[in-house]
């Protein structure tokens, strides 16, 4: 198998039955000589930060739908099964719901495979319109091709520039977390492992043409995470500060996983947020090497943004 992807997110997948391929997914010679020998693609080369696509839209436009067209007509050219992985920010975002308690509890509406694309920001309008090039060439060349929609990702590995690795690092540099707007913005929380294994499992298993939704049922806001995040690395309460909103910053994400789980069996094995969270936070504080020379970096483009 072929796996175009960035390293840092092979958490999961069984290494012993995986090519890792990290290149440029838009230099067409490079992915056809790689996918000519493939039994299968697994694309999770994404440009995938939002507030990156913010200040600089062009290379979501240039990887998310060239890189994934150079793909799609590589993997038909040698009849190689594809699987898309992609985000549920492609449906746009949700209400907040009255009296969320941040642990995912109680009713309200979630994104479901049937929800009506309808992207905010210039990387989930990129990662859209990489899903319907999917859609089309199953539908027009009848490539053997599967989508996957999935939640918030954390765990090891994670690069620096995301909400919780951000203010881990921050409090392990002696630096204040950062929090965009009041703190109400609700993300649904998944581990990387457990998407990885659901994406293992559409790979064996899923009906071509098909999209599932990928999610462990994780919704809280982001003051609830930070505030878990300072108490596990015991930090007072209201050590952070407030900073500017992200434009456009969408609400609320939530998934219906309920497909994947009855259709194809998989279910998520990281149910307790705290000891996932707990982990990682152990995981960036023994692999500081991994992080700290990109860290002044990162924080010099947000500071740029007052964030
Ligand atoms: C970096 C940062 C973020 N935030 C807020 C903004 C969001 O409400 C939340 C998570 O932000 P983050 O940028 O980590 O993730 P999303 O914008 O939700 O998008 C992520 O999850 C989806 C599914 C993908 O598809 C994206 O590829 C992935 O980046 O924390 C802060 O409050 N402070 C910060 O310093």
């Amino acid at each position: 198998m072929t796996y175009a992807g960035n390293k840092k997110n092979l958490s999961g997948l069984p290494a012993d039955r995986v090519e890792l391929v990290v290149g440029d997914i838009t230099d067409a010679e490079l992915v056809y000589q790689l996918v000519k020998e493939a039994d299968a693609v697994v694309h999770y080369a994404a440009e995938s930060h939002n507030d990156n696509s913010l200040n600089d839209p062009f290379p979501f436009v240039q990887t998310n739908i060239i890189g994934t067209y150079t793909l799609l007509e590589a993997c038909r050219k040698y009849g190689v099964r594809y699987h898309h992985v992609s985000t549920d920010e492609v449906y746009g975002d949700l209400p907040l719901r009255e009296g969320l308690s941040g642990k995912g509890e109680g009713p309200g509406e979630k994104f479901t495979p049937e929800t009506p694309y309808n992207p905010s920001s210039p990387y989930s309008s990129t990662k859209a319109g990489s899903d319907l090039l999917v859609r089309a060439w199953v539908r027009s060349y009848g490539l053997k091709a599967t989508i996957s929609n999935c939640s918030n990702n954390y765990g090891p590995y994670q690069h620096i520039e995301k909400f919780i690795p951000r203010q881990i690092t921050n409090i392990l540099s002696g630096m204040r977390p950062k929090l965009y707007g009041d703190g109400k913005n609700v993300r649904d929380w998944i581990h990387v492992d457990d998407h990885s294994a659901a994406v293992w499992t559409i790979l064996m298993n899923g009906r071509i043409g098909e999209t599932y939704l990928i999610g462990a049922d994780g919704e809280r806001n982001n003051s609830d995470v930070l505030e878990l995040i300072l108490e596990l690395m015991g930090q007072p309460k209201d050590a952070y500060d407030c900073v500017k909103d992200r434009a456009g910053h969408d609400l609320r994400y939530a998934i219906d996983s309920t497909k994947i789980r009855e259709e194809l069996g998989w279910t998520p094995q990281f149910t307790d947020f705290r000891d996932g969270l707990a982990d990682t936070i152990k995981w960036y504080t023994e692999n500081r090497d991994w992080w700290a020379a990109e860290k002044e970096a990162v924080e010099a483009k947000y500071a740029k943004n007052n964030q």
